[in-house]
């Protein structure tokens, strides 16, 4: 995926599958090209070489007024939630069911299903503003998935959470995934992606570094060289699942003093 001709590609001649009912992370520093994949699945970008399918199509031959359709099977989850702030928990997950035109009695009676999967059961009459950020993404989620989406594209969904709200967001991403959705979460969250133990796709400067079925965050291990200084270095095939090292194993130097 070539943005302009002087820079380097988002994406360079990449080549992944992801299979159905996947959970994969995608991690990499930031401009490794997470949100151009990300955009490429929705089809936000066309591969400008290459060819991008999704579930069993090629996005860049689906003429431009059947994309809402393909938008439809994919539910996306933002760091920042999203929310319509005037509509209350009900009513910004029902605006996902009345754009694409289901009944009200479907959208009544599904709803309060969806609230329960995320753990929002009581809450229909919060405003956005009345909810904690925990919450919030809660009610994202459960737009996300009002319509029954194959696919969930979570950008950064835990970014704005602390870490025991993150897990309970990632409880809900589980069950949702094993429910059958097909969940891609691209995540600086290192505790997570350690935690969770799924597929990991590293980007790097736009190609895959890694891809790991059931992964860590982070390539780099910490070595100590035999005149003592220690230093990160990438991670071989197998390394990273001799176990995970410790937050202080990945703080190399304490210091700046202490760089070599
Ligand atoms: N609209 C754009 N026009 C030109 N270049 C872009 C555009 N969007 C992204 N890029 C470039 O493509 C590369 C990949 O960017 P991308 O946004 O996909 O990275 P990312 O991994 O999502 O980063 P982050 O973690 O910061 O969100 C970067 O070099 C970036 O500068």
């Amino acid at each position: 995926m070539v943005y302009d001709q002087k820079s380097r590609p988002g994406l360079d001649n990449i080549s992944i599958e992801i299979d159905r009912g996947d959970f994969a992370f995608l991690v990499g520093a930031s401009g490794s090209g997470k949100s151009t994949f990300l955009s490429l699945v929705l089809r936000e970008l066309v591969a400008t070489s290459g060819s991008v399918h999704v579930a069993g199509q090629n996005v860049a031959r689906i003429p431009s007024w059947r994309v809402p359709k393909l938008r439809r099977g994919i539910g996306v989850v933002f760091q920042d939630f999203r929310l319509l702030p005037q509509k209350n928990v009900f009513d910004n997950v029902a605006f996902a069911m009345q754009v694409i035109g289901e009944n009200r009695n479907s959208i009544r009676e599904h709803v309060p299903e969806v609230l329960k999967m995320v753990g929002l059961e009581g809450k229909e009459k919060r405003k956005p503003n009345e909810l904690s950020g925990g919450e919030q993404q809660r009610v994202a989620i459960a737009r996300a998935i009002a319509n029954k989406p194959a696919i969930l594209l979570a950008d950064e969904p835990t970014g704005n959470l602390d870490p025991a709200t993150s897990v309970g967001i990632m409880n809900v991403l589980d069950r949702i995934n094993q429910n059958g959705t097909t969940v891609l979460m691209a995540t600086h969250d290192d505790g997570i992606v350690n935690s969770m133990r799924r597929r990991v796709i590293e980007l790097s400067a736009g190609k895959i570094l890694r891809d790991e079925t059931a992964g860590e965050y982070t390539s780099m291990i910490p070595v100590v060289n035999q005149d003592g200084t220690r230093e990160l270095r990438v991670a071989g095939p197998g390394e990273l699942s001799k176990g995970v090292p410790s937050k202080q194993a990945f703080a190399p130097f304490d210091t700046e003093d202490d760089m070599p």
